[in-house]
This record gives C-alpha cells, structure tokens and sequence, in this order.
C-alpha cells in the first residue's frame, strides 16, 4: 500500500507517531463498526485530503489483518460524504470530483446544510459513525476527541477525529512524504479555505515584488507558524468599526488590505473594580497598545471574580474576537477564578501542567504543585504557553484567549511588550498597520452637525468616525479614525464642505 510504505521509509518520527495513532483510531473505528455503518466526510481541504489517504491505509491495514488473501484490498468502500455549496472554490470542487474518481470513492453529494443533510442520510443509510478530518486547533474541535459523539440537537452518530491530535506541520509532511495531489489553491497561499466569502490567501506568505502591482504567495506548505493557518479567512462586515470585508460592496478605491481588520476584547475580572474601589488602569492601556498595532477593539468590560461570570463573557467573546484579552483573578487566591472560566468556556477541565509548575517552583518553591496549588493547574487541551526570557513566568494563551498576569500598567507595559516581541519573532498574532487619527474641533451645536454628521458616515463606512464633548458648553470633536490617509483626508474635506468656510477647525 502507497500510503504505508511511504510512510515506513521516511524517517520523519514524529509523522511516523501520528500516522500510527491516526492508523490505530481507524483500525477500532473499523473493529466497532460495519463497513455500511461508517462514512468518511470528505471536502477536498487539505486536512480531509489527509484523512483520504490515511483512512485508506487504514482500511487496508485492517483488511489485511483480517484476510489472508489479498484480494480486494485496492478497493474503498467506505461511503464518502460531500456536501457541496455554491460557495465553495471551483477549484475545491474540481479536486473533490478528481479525488473521487481517482481513488474510486462511492460519493453521496449532498446540497443542503450540514445538519439537515445528516438528517437526511441517516434516515435511509445506516450509519453511526463518520470520519472528520477536524483538527486540535479548528475552532470546531473544542471539547473533541478522537471518538465524539454529535453534540446534542445533531442526529445521533459518532464522531470520529483519527487526525486530530495533528499539527500543521505534521499534515504538510504527510501530504508531502506521500506525495499524493492536493487542491490547487494551496500552491497559492491558501492555508485553510472556508467558502469563496471569506477566504483569501494567507498573507504572511505574500511576496512583496515592489516592481509589479500583481501579488504572489508562496506555497502554503511555506508557513512556518501553522498557529496562523486561519490568518487567511476574512471578517464580515462589523458594525463597530464601520470597516468592512473583500466581499461588500464598498468604494473600488478602498484597498482590502487596510481595511480589513483584526478585533479583540478586553476583560478585566474583579469584584473591587465594580465595587469602585480600585480603578482599572490596565483596561484602557491595553486598548490603547491594541490600537497602536491597528488592532480594533470591540468591548471592554468588567465581571465578577465568579467563575460562570468569567466564563460566560469569555464564552460570548470567543467566536466573535479574534483575540481575547483577560487579566485580574490569576494566582492561587479563592477569588482567582480567571482560569477556572475560561476552562469552564472552552468545556475542557483544568489539570496539572507539568512545564508550568516547573517555572511556578522556581519562583515559589516546592509548595507549587499541581496537586496543592491550583495556580498550577491549566486548561486541559487547549493551553499553550508563551516563553519570553524577561517574563519569570510565562504567559497563557487558551485558543484566542490571553491571560495576562499584570496588575499595574508598569507590568503590563512588560507583558505587552514581550507579547510584540514573540509577535515579531514568532507570528504569535498579526500587527495590523496602525489607524491614522484626526480631529476636527467646531463651536456648531450637536443639533447642527447631527444630519451632515450622519450622512458623512454613510459616505465613508470604510472609517470611524466619531464625536465627542468634554463639556456641555466647549467645543464639538469630531474624529476620523481609519487606515488610509487619503479617504481620512477627504473625509474631513467633505464635512468641512457641508458648512460654512472656516467652522472646523484641526486640531490633535
Ligand atoms: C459530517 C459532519 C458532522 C458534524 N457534526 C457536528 C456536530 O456533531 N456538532 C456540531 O456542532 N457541528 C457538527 N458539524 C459542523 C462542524 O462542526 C462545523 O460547523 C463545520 O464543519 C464548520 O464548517 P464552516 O467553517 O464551513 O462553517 C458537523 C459537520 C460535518 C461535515
Ligand atoms: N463541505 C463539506 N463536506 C464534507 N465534509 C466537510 C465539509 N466541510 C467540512 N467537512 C469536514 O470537516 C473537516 C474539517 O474541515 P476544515 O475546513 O477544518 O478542514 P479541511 O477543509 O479539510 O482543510 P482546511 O483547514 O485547509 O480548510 C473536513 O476535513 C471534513 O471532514
Ligand atoms: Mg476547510
């Protein structure tokens, strides 16, 4: 078998680790379940290109085991599942179709969503598990494990993940050591691909060539951190900024580039900020380094030292932050419960993390186990920690959460900076060209300025504009935030001409 010799005579260990396990999930799939009970969800992504090929080895492996001939053992007859969509890459459909008659697959096509889809099939085909080339790392396989059972609400099948303990280094070196055919879009800086919508080349494989206009992305294969393999899909529209995404329809001048967005969340935990005997100074800091990296900031807000408080906001801010930030309840008190939430968000348990209390007996001494001393204790799965040689401890990143230990600005300036510093060295996220600021200070009333105001916004939804008073009777800021100098300029130049000469005045 192609799959399994390459493998066997490549001397990539860690791959060989991974192919075994991913062989040995397969080979139990296929011990509990009939052949007529089992599908394999196919999308012609790399990941689920993956999972073809090792299900194949695996299938032949596990007949191989069972027969002593050999007969029949080329064939796949595991039914195979595309659920196609008029907002899929051609270019992924076209390597579905290639990849399923190349490989003889039995497709069923299915043209509905997911869920009413697997409705559908499982009313009149009799199968209880389906393989998924989900990966630790996905936003979808929180709380997964190699054999899950579909979440409450879905029709009821197991979930079967045999790559999902995968990397995306480990998936390259597969598709790689194989050398098996991959959707085409991946030679051209794709590195995950959701729908036409909201997917475009991964920009950290651009190659800038200042002599042509046209930009070229290495091969995705080329990404060095596989941590950014979603940097690639793009925000939608987003109310809170007034930017929006390569698919509206906003000005043709308007370059996507500056106009598309990162956004995070802050979240400060503590009772005494909303007893309002301490002031939170770290919250609007922290929005300010955000914005100085062009990082939009969409909430900021304060919870109780509660664990479900903690991890409700952190639960309602994931899916739509591409970055959370969390800071305060972080340490071994009854009211450092910060950990605990965003566990508690992220369904996984906290469990003894044995890098961590490493660096917690260094710095405290050998009380600090993992069994004594909950500060020790992360979540499970999901945690990944973030080394900078002027932090004695290091930071925790949980998915797009990052637990900040600051609780001064003096600190906090530290913690930033060895987060832009691993940011710069590591791509641990990406900096956004910073957002240019002006404003406009004018005597005119709120009642004057209103209409004109309201319609500026319409005109130029690609920037922030805002207004302000510092006092009922000053004057009236007005201030244009956005990432291109130009439409800022002429932003200004059009409210200015909605008035009379001189009534606007600049100012910082
Ligand atoms: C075969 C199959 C089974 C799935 N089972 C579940 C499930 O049990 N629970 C769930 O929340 N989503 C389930 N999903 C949906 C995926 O978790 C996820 O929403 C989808 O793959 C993401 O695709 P998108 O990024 O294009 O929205 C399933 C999807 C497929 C294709
Ligand atoms: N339209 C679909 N039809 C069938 N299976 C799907 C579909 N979309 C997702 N899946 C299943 O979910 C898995 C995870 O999808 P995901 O998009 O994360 O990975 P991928 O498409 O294989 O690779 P990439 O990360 O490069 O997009 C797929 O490997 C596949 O098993
Ligand atoms: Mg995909």
């Amino acid at each position: 078998m192609e799959i399994d010799k390459a493998i066997r005579e490549s001397n990539d260990r860690r791959l060989k680790t991974k192919y075994n396990n991913a062989i040995y999930v397969i080979k139990r799939a296929l011990a509990l379940y009939s052949i007529e009970e089992v599908a394999f969800s196919f999308n012609g992504g790399k990941d689920s290109t993956v999972l073809l090929h090792v299900l194949r080895a695996g299938y032949f492996l596990y007949k191989e085991e069972q027969s002593c001939s050999n007969e029949g053992l080329n064939d796949f007859p595991i039914r195979t599942i595309y659920f196609e969509s008029t907002c899929a890459f051609p270019e992924i459909n076209s390597f579905t179709y290639d990849a399923a008659s190349a490989y003889g697959l039995q497709m069923d096509i299915i043209r509905t969503d997911f869920k009413s889809g697997l409705e559908d099939l499982l009313k009149t085909k009799p199968i209880r598990a389906i393989f998924l080339g989900v990966r630790i790392g996905d936003p979808t396989a929180v709380g997964q494990e190699q054999f899950s059972p579909s979440s409450p609400g879905w029709p009821s099948f197991m979930r079967v993940n045999p790559i999902l303990d995968w990397s995306y280094r480990d998936v390259w070196a597969f598709l790689l050591t194989c050398k098996v055919q991959y959707c085409s879009l991946y030679d051209q800086g794709y590195t995950s691909i959701g729908s036409i919508y909201d997917t475009v080349p991964n920009a950290l494989l651009c190659i800038s060539d200042s002599s042509s206009s046209k930009e070229t992305f290495r091969p995705a294969y080329l990404l060095s951190d596989g941590r950014l393999e979603r940097a690639g899909r793009v925000k939608k529209f987003s109310p809170v900024c007034g930017s929006f995404s390569a698919v509206s329809n906003g000005p043709d001048s308007i370059d996507l580039r500056k106009s598309s967005m990162l956004t995070a969340s802050v979240i400060a935990v503590g009772d005494e900020i909303l007893f309002g005997t301490i002031e939170d100074q770290l919250g609007p800091s922290l929005c300010r380094k955000l914005h100085s990296i062009g990082w939009c900031v969409s909430q900021a807000t304060v919870v109780r030292n509660d664990v479900d408080s903690v991890a409700e906001e952190v639960e309602r801010r994931k899916p739509t932050n591409d970055l959370i930030f969390i800071y305060g309840g972080v340490g071994p008190l009854h009211s450092d419960v910060t950990l605990s939430g965003v566990a508690k968000a992220f369904g996984v348990r906290l469990a003894p993390d044995e890098e961590f209390e490493e660096y917690l007996r260094h710095l405290i001494g050998d009380q600090c186990t993992g069994d004594r001393n909950e500060m020790a204790q992360l979540p499970e799965g999901i945690t990944e920690l973030l080394h900078h040689e002027n932090l004695p401890v290091p930071l925790i990143k949980c998915q797009n959460v990052i637990i900040l230990t600051a609780t001064n600005i003096m600190e906090l300036a530290k913690e930033w900076e060895c987060l832009i510093e691993l940011t710069r060295s590591g791509g641990l996220f990406e900096m956004m060209e910073p957002y240019i600021s002006k404003c406009l200070i004018t005597q005119l009333s709120d009642v004057e300025t209103a209409q004109p105001l309201s319609k500026l916004c319409l005109e130029f939804p690609d920037l922030y504009i805002g207004a302000y008073r510092r006092s009922r009777t000053g004057p009236l800021t007005i201030s244009f935030k956005g990432k291109d100098q130009a439409r800022i300029e002429s932003a200004m130049e059009a409210l200015c001409k909605k008035f009379h000469p001189g009534v606007f005045s600049e100012t910082n």
